[in-house]
């Protein structure tokens, strides 16, 4: 569905690399997670497959992305678009209407969507994210969690194939967090390919089919969760704050008194706790 081959890019302006030889692949159907220090380039990645960079955000660009076999070089952001949904960090430079329903509308007029479709479709999306109820009321009143639905609602009433979502619990507390997440499982079990960027490391593992962690602009480790969480040392060492239960089984590890994969949820965490017990 999305593939990077060797990408790097240098912001105009900028003297480091954002991105330096990225190259992974992301198959139809997953729920990938990105995560990586601060600076490492989570952010730099989205916006190049979404098409934003270098179309928008310009710089020096090798490699090449495509998504759903579009090259994102080739092709505008608006044609990427319409495969892939893209709900920034900035929520507010993304909201263009008053209301929930009129920003909805926005959209799909932009994208010529026939008249007969639209109600269907925008009541559809509200329900997806159980927030018809805010239908009429003005953005200016929102939470921010109910933004950041708002906006991801906006993207699922285009029915992308992807959606691409840059740190979407930046603004949310833990309940919010863990509805969104739940939301964004349950579209990916429709079959919606999902790519998230989040430094909540402990949220992806519980979430995500996929990992990717960036280190200073390059992939550091790419794969199933369940691998790329077993490898701690190159995790810590790219600067990712581990989930105190991958810390403890690592520990585990290290003394020689586990040796199965790392806990990705609590009742994993566990099992382990009373394998180690026995
Ligand atoms: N619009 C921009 N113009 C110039 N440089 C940028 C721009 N956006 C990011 N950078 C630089 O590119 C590098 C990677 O930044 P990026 O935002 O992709 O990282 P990130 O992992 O998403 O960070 P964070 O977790 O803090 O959002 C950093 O050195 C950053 O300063």
């Amino acid at each position: 569905m999305i593939s990077v081959e060797n990408l790097s890019f240098v912001y105009e302006g900028a003297e480091r690399r954002a991105l330096d030889g990225v190259s992974l692949r992301i198959p139809r159907g997953a729920f990938a997670g990105i995560t990586g220090a601060s600076g490492s380039g989570k952010s730099t990645l989205l916006r190049a497959i979404a098409g934003i960079v270098p179309h928008y955000l310009r710089g020096r660009f090798f490699g090449a992305v495509k998504v759903g076999g579009l090259d994102t070089l080739e092709n505008s952001p608006q044609q990427i678009a319409r495969l892939a949904g893209f709900v920034g960090e900035d929520i507010e430079s993304q909201m263009v209407c008053e209301t929930v329903e009129e920003e909805l509308l926005f959209g799909l007029e932009n994208f010529a969507v026939p008249r007969a479709e639209i109600e269907g479709r925008i009541a559809s999306a509200l329900e997806m994210l159980a927030i018809s109820h805010l239908r009429g009321r003005k953005i200016s009143s929102l939470s921010g969690g109910q933004r950041q639905k708002t906006a991801l609602a906006a993207m699922l009433a285009l029915s992308p194939q992807v959606l691409i979502l840059d740190n979407p619990s930046a603004e949310l507390d833990p309940a919010a967090t863990e509805n969104l997440y739940s939301a964004l499982a349950a579209l990916n079990a429709r079959g919606m390919t999902v790519v998230a960027a989040d430094q909540k490391v402990g949220l992806l593992c519980r979430f995500a089919t996929q990992m990717i962690v960036m280190a200073e602009g390059g992939a550091a480790l790419c794969g199933t969760t369940r691998q790329v969480m077993n490898e701690t040392e190159t995790l810590a060492s790219a600067g990712v704050m581990l989930p105190r239960r991958i810390e403890l089984g690592a520990r585990l590890r290290a003394e020689g008194l586990y040796d199965g994969d790392m806990p990705l949820d609590i009742p994993r965490a566990a099992a382990m706790v009373r394998g180690i017990s026995q």
